[in-house]
């Protein structure tokens, strides 16, 4: 859950040496990745910097009912799968139950060590951090409001919009306690019996995997054939198998029409392109549902207009590729921006922004090699292009795809996960002798690490030819991409 209050505007980092003043290089709206990233590079560049967050803590999304909530979550539940895996390999153990209590405080404890983290490192970069809601008065001057002081007003030369999403709701159909998004998710008391789950993405996906390995019957209803369906085909039927493997119902072509409450939970009636042709409904009943169907951003308050920022027809606030938005003097970063919805775009934005801001002529963020991973079991992670995606683009030629058995990596098979990858290999129009990476695909059980070496081939355009040189460590997940980028060379070794 959000964790608004209405806390003094102050400091809000005891140990911080900076007093509230009423002017600044910089005003920041919003402590979440995009926001404190923008603060704390444009404090290393010797800005006077504001940040102004509504929240009790900093870190937005991301730190309090985001990624590290969800993954603290993700690491506790991922050992049940692993003792059962262990009991196939001989290893004895039992799994007796879940003391919530325990693992909610290990959760809290991870969230807390973070947002503590970050109001230090702000504090230590002298970031003055300002609880209350903020609003733009004219291009340099923000207001800020509580509940306990007379609002006051910030001057700036610059202003960075920071102010994040939140999480959409199906039509007519507002979040309840058991209607949840996933605030409402994370701060459940039990994991849900049999809960139903509306969407297939990233949310969807890492729910679903935590709570069937906590016990739960989980069913995911997604419109199309297969979860995270803008995703490259070959991998989202890879991680669609896998889910559906661990005992996951995944109901095909299905668009929900509503959620009803009965005596017992809950009914979801729901059209089915699958199972009725002639549109007739179905019913599916759930204690819980979760709606993950996307994000809002947090930009329909009047002053955004009033301020002439302009926006695309979702609300998405229109910048230029360093973060200028239609307003002179205001940047925009992160979840309110087009583009993908990550922390560490956010992060990287928040770089660009400050750097320009300083003068310093930094390089656009790269959007085409930022790397989406989604943390279920398995893993699933991708950077650059699919082949489709490849094939429709102008400046490439001879698009190749190179699949690599993923049971032919020793550590594979004794992970017990199923999982896939492939490889996109293409010439510039440019350059139409040298071959290049230009998007690779995983879905393996450390698919979120691995991604981290494709990124830097996709991201620095390496020649197949150099990449196939690089020379893995033996027995590992890793040695997948090699013998990946030994076979888009043209010298398979462990394979045909
Ligand atoms: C369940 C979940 C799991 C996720 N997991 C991952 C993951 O594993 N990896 C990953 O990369 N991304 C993940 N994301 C996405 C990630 O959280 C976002 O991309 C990221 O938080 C965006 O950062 P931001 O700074 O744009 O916005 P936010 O983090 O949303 O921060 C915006 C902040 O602005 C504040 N604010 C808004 N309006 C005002 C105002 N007027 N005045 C003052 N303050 C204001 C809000 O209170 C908030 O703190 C996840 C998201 C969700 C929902
Ligand atoms: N590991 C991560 O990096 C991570 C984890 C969680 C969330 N996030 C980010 O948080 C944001 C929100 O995630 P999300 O999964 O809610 O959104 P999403 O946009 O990633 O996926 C939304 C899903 O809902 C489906 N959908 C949309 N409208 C629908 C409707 N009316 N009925 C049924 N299905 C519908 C879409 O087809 C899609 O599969 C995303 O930007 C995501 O990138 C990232």
């Amino acid at each position: 859950m959000s964790t608004k209050t209405n806390t003094e505007v102050t400091d809000s980092s005891k140990n911080n040496h900076t007093a509230p003043s009423d002017s600044y290089d910089l005003v920041i709206i919003g402590a979440g990745p995009g926001g404190y990233s923008t603060a704390l590079r444009s404090a290393q560049l010797g800005a006077r910097v504001a940040l102004i967050e509504e929240d009790s803590t900093v870190g937005g999304t991301c730190l309090n009912r985001g990624c590290i909530p969800t993954k603290a979550l993700m690491s506790a539940t991922s050992t049940i799968t692993l003792s059962a895996h262990a009991r196939q390999l001989g290893i004895q153990s039992t799994f007796d139950g879940i003391d919530f209590n325990k693992l909610t405080t290990f959760k809290q404890s991870s969230v807390d060590a973070m947002t503590t983290g970050l109001s230090q490192l702000l504090s230590q970069r002298q970031v003055t951090v300002i609880h209350g809601r903020a609003s733009i008065l004219s291009p340099r001057t923000v207001e800020v409001t509580n509940d306990s002081k007379q609002p006051f007003v910030l001057h700036a030369n610059d202003i960075v919009l920071a102010t994040g999403a939140h999480s959409t709701p199906l039509p007519e159909q507002p979040f309840t306690s058991d209607i949840l998004d996933s605030d409402r998710a994370l701060d459940l008391k039990q994991f849900p019996e049999h809960p139903v789950i509306i969407g297939a993405g990233a949310v969807a996906v890492e729910f679903a995997s935590i709570w069937q390995a906590a016990g739960s019957q989980v069913r995911l209803l997604i419109r199309k054939d297969r979860v995270l369906s803008d995703w490259d085909r070959r991998t989202s039927m890879a991680l669609t198998r896998a889910l559906q493997k661990q005992g996951i119902e995944i109901i095909t072509g299905s668009q929900c029409a509503r959620i009803e409450h009965e005596h017992e939970g809950l009914c979801v009636s729901y059209s089915s392109s699958q199972t009725d042709s002639n549109g007739l409904e179905q019913q599916v009943t759930a204690d819980k549902v979760l709606v993950a169907i996307g994000r809002t951003p947090n930009t329909d308050d009047p002053w955004f207009a009033q301020a002439g920022i302009n926006t695309d027809p979702h609300g998405l606030v229109l910048t230029d590729s360093f973060g200028h938005t239609s307003c002179k003097h205001v940047w925009a970063v992160g979840d309110i921006t087009p583009g993908y919805h990550f922390a560490h775009r956010a992060f990287e934005q928040g770089i660009v922004v400050a750097e320009s801001i300083a003068g310093l002529n930094p390089l656009p963020v790269d959007e085409n090699s930022i790397p989406q991973v989604v943390f279920s079991t398995p893993q699933a992670a991708c950077i650059g292009l699919g082949k489709e995606s490849a094939e429709a683009r102008d400046d490439l030629l001879e698009i190749q795809e190179t699949i690599y058995p993923m049971l032919s990596n020793a550590r594979m098979r004794m992970s017990g996960s199923t999982g896939s990858l492939s490889l996109v290999t293409a010439c510039k129009t440019e350059d139409p002798t040298t071959r290049i990476v230009v998007g690779v695909h995983i879905v393996a059980p450390e698919a979120a690490e691995l991604i981290a070496e494709a990124e830097q081939i996709v991201g620095n355009q390496v020649p197949v030819s150099k990449a196939a040189r690089l020379i893995h460590p033996h027995p590992t997940f890793s040695e997948a991409l090699g013998e990946a980028l030994l076979k888009a060379d043209g010298r398979p070794l462990h394979m045909r």
